[in-house]
């Protein structure tokens, strides 16, 4: 038999498909979804959650003309099949194939660029009040979960939405997950209307018995007012939204396609702002998903059969797992020592310190901006937080490290994990930016552990400073080095002399430590001598040293896995002039000015420049008075063209 899949090419051809069609299709979907992931890896579970959702929008919304913007975005793979992206769909997430998230320069079905959480209602009502003042017409809605609603942008949206009151669909995608389970007040009010019969008896009901309650004389009629009020948050389901100024349309099944097709044909005839509140299950239609769907969040490739994800054999421990023992294993040592995360328990690798400390752990929901100023506020009261954060959300919190934490000179620990490149999540997820943000503040300790045995030491450095501290890791297994036994404090901005050289200095930081080594041996035995620094620290900098071996060899080349623009390297620059050094040859070899797209870490860092081979092909080139050039293209694609 055909399948239906193969004939969509657009949108348009959901019209000719009845309601069985769309239920085979989807049928349909769940399996390519399946068989895609296992071995691309991806976001498996939001996606297997979302599909009869995303054809119901798809049948009733008519994109591109109308705008669908789906929050982080994780969940955009039945959209990307639906809307031309079939026969690319194997390209998910590879170097020059297609994104896992929305993305406009590949598509123009896709209205807005999401990765990071909350976003998605700010741009939807943008685009409204863009469509309102040009004098426009077409439908808005914004897609968004239960976890990115715990985020503090989305709130700031709904309350001006509610404000403005235009034609905007808020589609709430309720699976009670954000990666893990959902946390806090609202996840707790949503399962109210998820399961109270109170809360789901309807508002008509409701409005006939508000109705049948006489009014008589004033002061009665006061009284009655009030209890209809009180009757009303008892009573009517999303009274919260109601308040906020959006009409309430829900619980639905979010698997039901008609029941949404219904819903959303409503609220697109409704005027002013919508809430639609629909119930879906996180990992739908394949087992091991639905029954894990925390691990199947964003998943490795796997086997489809038993659902285990195919792990590299023998690959040391990774960065986040190294850290997340050692916070432990420091714990011990000192009852102050607190961790927070922002949602993201397991993949900053806090799990090991919520299990071993309950009551010193907290998952704060997706609001990155409250961990870092809770941080600041445990410090203050005497603790040592330790906030654990990929680099690339911390981005978001920039006014609360610089204005709570560091104006203050509070002892707050940031443990950026995936400092680098991230690999398949591509430019939204790289963490590529913290030296230039963090390393401007003043007061603030920036270090990058060479292997994970100095990540331990780093750690243990961190907690005993007086002040903030950030150390960053990568997105990656360890080197496999051996580990110490107990983690000792470093001395705070000091650097280590690796190698001895005259020729050249590879002055390398964090990761790119062990390919500088090993390509200080490649170079001495064609005659080159390169002396090694592992710089540990981006600030304060090994004055001394670095000053010493620019004198000695003349020549350096600054390694980093991070924007060149304002990184380690630049502050080697900035550091030199200040000391007015001159006739010292610097090469900066980095991350080129560029949003760098997806495809596997190794291959970026090659592209790059940045591996064994990379580093010895500048030196070459350097010490023949050649210069480096480190653009590359790894911008401007469009995916899967
Ligand atoms: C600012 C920010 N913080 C954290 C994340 C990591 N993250 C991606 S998806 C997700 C959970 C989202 O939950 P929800 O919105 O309910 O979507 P679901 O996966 O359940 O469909 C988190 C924490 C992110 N993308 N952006
Ligand atoms: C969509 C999102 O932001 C997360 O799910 C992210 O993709 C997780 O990345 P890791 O796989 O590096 O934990
Ligand atoms: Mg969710």
């Amino acid at each position: 038999m055909t399948r239906l899949l193969s004939k969509i090419n657009s949108p348009a051809d959901l019209a000719a498909l009845d309601l069985s069609g769309l239920q085979q299709l989807a049928r349909e979907i769940r399996q390519e979804l399946v068989e895609t992931v296992a071995v691309t890896g991806g976001h498996l579970a939001p996606n297997l959650g979302v599909v009869e959702l995303t054809l119901a929008l798809h049948k009733v919304f008519q994109t591109p003309r109308d705008k669908i913007i789906w929050d982080v975005g994780h969940q955009c793979y039945v959209h990307k099949l639906l809307t031309g992206r079939r026969t690319v769909f194997h390209t998910l997430r590879q170097y020059g194939g297609i994104s896992g998230f929305p993305c406009p320069r590949e598509s123009e079905h896709d209205a807005f660029g999401t990765g990071h959480s909350s976003t998605s209602i700010s741009a939807a009502l943008g685009m409204a009040l863009a469509r309102d003042l040009k004098g426009e017409n077409y439908g808005v809605v914004a897609v968004i979960g239960d976890g990115a609603m715990t985020g503090g942008m989305a709130f700031e949206a709904l309350n001006h939405a509610g404000h403005k009151r235009t034609n905007l669909i808020v589609v709430l995608n309720d699976n009670e997950m954000s990666i893990a389970p959902n946390v806090g007040g609202l996840s707790r009010y949503l399962t109210r209307l998820r399961t109270d019969p109170m809360y789901s008896r309807g508002k008509e009901e409701l409005e006939h018995l508000l109705k049948r309650i006489p009014a008589i004389g004033p002061r009665v009629a006061r009284a009655v007012e009030r209890l209809k009020d009180s009757l009303k948050y008892l009573v009517v389901p999303g009274m919260f939204f109601e308040e906020l100024g959006f009409i309430y349309l829900g619980p639905i099944d979010g698997h039901n396609i008609q029941a949404m097709i219904n819903v959303f044909q409503q609220a697109r005839s409704t005027q002013g702002p919508v809430l639609v509140h629909v119930l879906t299950r996180k990992g739908r239609g394949y087992p091991p998903a639905e029954e894990n769907p925390d691990q199947f969040h964003g998943v490795g490739p796997f086997d489809i059969q038993t659902g285990r994800v195919i792990k590299k054999e023998g690959e040391p421990p990774s960065y986040t797992e190294v850290f997340g023992r050692t916070l432990v294993e420091l714990g011990r040592q000192d009852e102050r020592i607190v961790a927070i995360t922002a949602a993201m328990p397991a993949g900053t690798g806090l799990s090991h310190f919520a299990r071993a400390f309950p009551e010193r752990f907290f998952d704060v929901g997706i609001a990155e901006q409250h961990a870092v100023t809770l941080a600041a506020g445990l410090a203050a009261g005497g603790l040592k937080p330790v906030v654990a954060i990929y680099s690339t959300f911390l981005q978001r919190a920039y006014d609360q490290v610089l204005h709570d934490v560091c104006l203050q000179n509070l002892p707050v620990t940031f443990a950026l994990d995936r400092g680098g490149l991230v690999g398949e999540d591509g430019a939204t997820h790289h963490g590529v930016f913290d030296l230039t943000y963090l390393r401007s503040i003043p007061g603030m300790v920036v270090m990058a552990p060479a292997d994970e045995n100095e990540l331990r030491h780093m750690l243990k450095t961190a907690l005993e400073h007086p002040g903030p501290v950030a150390l960053r890791y990568p997105r990656s297994a360890g080197t496999g080095c051996p580990v110490d036994g107990e983690p000792v404090s470093l001395p705070v901005g000091r650097a280590q002399v690796l190698r001895e050289g005259n020729d050249i200095t590879l002055l390398a930081l964090g990761s790119m430590v062990s390919p500088a080594l090993e390509a200080a041996g490649v170079l001495a035995r064609q005659g080159i001598s390169a002396a090694v620094i592992n710089a540990r620290f981006v600030k304060p900098l090994d004055e001394e040293i670095i000053t010493r071996y620019a004198l000695r060899t003349r020549r350096i080349i600054t390694i980093e896995e991070h924007n060149l623009e304002g990184g380690f390297g630049s502050a080697v620059l900035e550091l030199l002039a200040d000391r007015g050094l001159r006739n010292i040859q610097i090469t900066r070899l980095g991350i080129p000015g560029q949003f760098i797209l997806h495809g596997r870490r190794s291959l970026l860092l090659a592209r790059c420049g940045l591996t064994v081979d990379g580093l010895v092909d500048t030196v070459l080139n350097n010490l023949k008075g050649r210069r480096t050039s480190v653009r590359v293209n790894l911008g401007a694609g469009t995916g899967g063209k």
